[in-house]
């Protein structure tokens, strides 16, 4: 469904940004990076260093449709929530989402490049906000935008994954110090 062309852009980091290489247990069966087959969502994550953010490449498959030949809002905010959420799990902060908006703001053709930019705006106890942006891969057209309350949990609830987490940030570290 993918051309070896798009999983090449996919895999490849912009200058600044590290790839995260997330284990099996995070990526399986996940409803936004689970599927391999190209038919709906392709995701790649990655780290921007300079300001520690988390960036997202993702392709858009024929079965994220809404209006014909182009991306349902649903898939688009699932994308922004996941996003969002790993920007603050980057940060150190095992989170569950509370409140999300989304503002949709231009049609995004099914099969388009795209990048996602998500960040911590502000952390205030548990609470976690954090915004984010989906937008062309290559211009400057934002096709959403989002805001997301995010409420820190006992890292017990979330069992492995929190170390696992802790593991994958810490590598990063070791490589681009
Ligand atoms: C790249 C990254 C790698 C690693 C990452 C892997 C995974 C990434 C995964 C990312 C996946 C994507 C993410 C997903 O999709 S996560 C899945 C979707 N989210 C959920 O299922 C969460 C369901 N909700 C809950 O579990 C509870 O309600 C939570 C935990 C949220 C709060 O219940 P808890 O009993 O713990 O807390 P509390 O009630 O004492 O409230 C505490 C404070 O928060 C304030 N508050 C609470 N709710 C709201 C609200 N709706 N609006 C405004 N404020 C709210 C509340 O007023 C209070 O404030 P204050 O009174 O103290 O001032």
């Amino acid at each position: 469904m993918l051309s070896d062309d798009d999983v090449k852009w996919l895999e490849t980091p912009q200058p600044g940004w590290s790839a995260l290489r997330l284990p099996h247990m995070i990526l399986e069966d996940s409803f936004v990076s689970g599927d391999s087959s190209g038919r709906r969502l392709s995701l790649r994550f990655f780290r921007h260093d300079p300001d520690r953010s988390l960036r997202a490449k993702v392709i858009f498959g024929p079965g994220t449709q809404g209006p014909p030949g182009h991306a349902h809002g649903g898939s688009m905010a699932a994308v922004l929530d996941d996003a969002m959420g790993g920007a603050a799990w980057m940060q150190g902060h095992p989170v569950v989402a509370a409140e999300l908006t989304a503002r949709f703001k231009t049609m995004l053709p099914l099969g388009a490049r795209c990048v996602v930019e998500a960040w911590v705006s502000a952390v205030d106890g548990r609470k976690v906000r954090v915004a984010g942006r989906l937008r062309q891969g290559d211009g400057d057209t934002v096709f959403a935008e989002g805001e997301a309350l995010f409420i820190t949990l006992d890292p017990k609830k979330f069992g492995v994954l929190t170390s696992e987490a802790s593991r994958i940030f810490s590598e990063l570290d070791e490589g681009t110090s």
